[in-house]
């Protein structure tokens, strides 16, 4: 099986950019790639990155700077048409959470396509083991992807997982990140100054003590 992450090496993670610096959010985006790498690695699989720019990394690393769908189609194609692999799972980035218990949950499901829906709407993470299927992200890309399979006759599975549904895309996201997390995106977190602020029995965000606004 190909296993692919994308990543995005220009501007990441603009979402989080009311409470983190540009080069912030640079060095988190590389902590939590760090963590996903390392969870995929755990599964006994060889993530290799497809990356808009060429980057340091210890994994292979294949540069298109073609937007996210037709990028990650080019690499369904080219898997499907040498007849190299027999399924290729695409795994996002900013998945701070994902273990190896959840990651082989999903190699694991059987179906042609097998989806692990992001909160509002995403595909964090897919298997595809049809030739024909072809992705479509943004835009609840879950309900395209459901439909794409469907359109090629593909059976489709879907995974229930808190965490490879929680991308790490807004403020509120890190306090999944320091509840639930345990590589280097929660280190790099704290070590920034992030703590979780219970207060009133709500669960929010401060940094160096401050509460940080999260809607
Ligand atoms: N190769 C590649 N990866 C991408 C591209 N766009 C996003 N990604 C990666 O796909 C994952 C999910 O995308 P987003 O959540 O939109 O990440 P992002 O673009 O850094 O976040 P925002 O700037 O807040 O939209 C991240 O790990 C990105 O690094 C792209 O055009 N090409
Ligand atoms: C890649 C994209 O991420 P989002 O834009 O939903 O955060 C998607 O999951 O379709």
């Amino acid at each position: 099986m190909r296993v692919v992450v994308p990543f995005a090496t220009e501007m990441p993670k603009t979402r989080l950019g009311g409470v983190l610096t540009d080069a912030e959010r640079e060095a988190f985006a590389r902590a939590m790639l760090s963590d996903v790498l390392s969870a995929l690695d755990a599964t006994d699989h060889d993530p290799e990155l497809l990356a808009t720019d060429p980057v340091e990394s210890d994994v292979p690393v294949t540069v298109d700077d073609r937007p996210l769908t037709e990028a990650v189609n080019a690499v369904l194609a080219s898997s499907f048409e040498t007849g190299a692999h027999e399924a290729v799972a695409v795994v996002m980035a900013d998945l701070a959470l994902a273990t190896p218990r959840a990651l082989q949950n999903l190699f694991a499901a059987d179906g042609d396509v097998v989806l692990a829906p992001g909160r509002g709407g995403g595909t964090n993470a897919l298997l595809v083991r049809h030739p024909a299927f072809r992705v479509d992200y943004h835009g609840a890309s879950i309900r395209d992807h459901r439909r794409a399979a469907e359109q090629v006759g593909a059976t489709v599975r879907e995974v229930d997982s808190m965490r490879l549904a929680t991308d790490v895309d807004e403020p509120a996201d890190l306090v999944e990140v320091l509840l639930h997390g345990s590589g280097q995106s929660r280190e790099w977190l704290r070590e920034a100054g992030f703590d979780l602020d219970v207060t009133d029995g709500r669960v929010g965000l401060a940094r160096d003590g401050t509460p940080v606004e999260t809607n």
